[in-house]
């Protein structure tokens, strides 16, 4: 079953360069998809219009039946809370405590004085230490995140895109920034955890053998467009080529 639509989906920054030009893809519920392709070629920008934290210049993106690109504010901002967001630099607070940072992930449900006074309930608490247990970080809880490696952090990232619920979850190069060890672990719990509680996953990659390894389908992008799109096990070194035209792969998979 068709879970996100995406239909001539263009982008293009201050009515410039075109972006994305005239993308289209369905993803199903619960697939875990990679996006490869060189630098530039608009994988940050596609994920980031899938959520409308960019905005998007023409096209359509349905999810979970909703049309992301005609929703007013408060609409998007409730369906938000099912798509969470996994980014490279990790994105917290880094002088708030790991606990803090990942009840932040609750704040889409949240009016804004809740939010500021930082109301959680205990159920929300409960969740959250749930999920760093999950993801081995349970002992960290209270020590403030900038005290954590690079590893640790993006785990917080992920048990903070995981309390909300989301049905998708949209990761930009998560592992960029981490050694082989340290993006292995966060590899694996991205698909153990995604795969248990049935969340449909999509995430940029740089290095084509972890997309390989891990997904059940990739996306290759160049210069804004699909030229390939298939299960894992078709991209073959031809494909591989294509997608990177004419960049060395060993400069780009390092
Ligand atoms: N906010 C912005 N304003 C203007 N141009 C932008 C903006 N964000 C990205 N771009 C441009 O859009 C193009 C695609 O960028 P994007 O970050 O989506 O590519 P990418 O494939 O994720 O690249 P990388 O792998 O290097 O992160 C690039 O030419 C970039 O310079």
């Amino acid at each position: 079953m068709t879970f996100l639509q995406i239909a001539g989906l263009s982008k293009s920054y201050n009515n410039e360069t075109t972006v994305l030009k005239d993308i289209s893809f369905n993803v199903k519920a619960g697939e875990f998809v990679s996006i490869i392709g060189p630098s530039g070629a608009g994988k940050s920008t596609l994920l980031r219009c899938i959520n409308r934290m960019v905005s998007i210049s023409d096209g359509e993106v349905v999810f979970d039946h909703a049309p992301i690109t005609k929703l007013k504010k408060r609409a998007l901002r409730q369906l938000r809370t099912d798509i969470g967001m996994v980014f490279q630099h990790y994105n917290l607070v880094p002088r708030l405590t790991v606990i803090e940072n990942v009840l932040h992930g609750r704040l889409g449900y949240k009016s804004t004085l809740q939010g500021v006074l930082g109301r959680f309930t205990e159920e929300e608490k409960e969740h959250a230490f749930f999920l760093l247990r999950k993801l081995g970080i349970e002992e960290h809880a209270y020590k403030r995140c900038d005290q954590l490696s690079g590893g640790q952090q993006q785990r917080v990232g992920i048990a903070r895109a995981l309390i909300q619920n989301p049905k998708l979850i949209l990761c930009d190069e998560p592992i960029a920034s981490l050694d082989p060890n340290a993006s292995k672990i966060i590899m694996d719990h991205l698909k153990s955890i995604t795969t248990e509680l049935e969340i449909t996953c999509l995430i940029n990659l740089h290095q084509v053998e972890v997309a390989q390894q891990y997904s059940d389908r990739i996306i290759g992008l160049n210069q804004g467009e699909v030229v390939f799109d298939g299960p894992n096990y078709k991209l073959t070194e031809e494909k591989i080529n294509h997608i990177y035209g004419t960049q060395m792969r060993e400069l780009i998979t390092v």
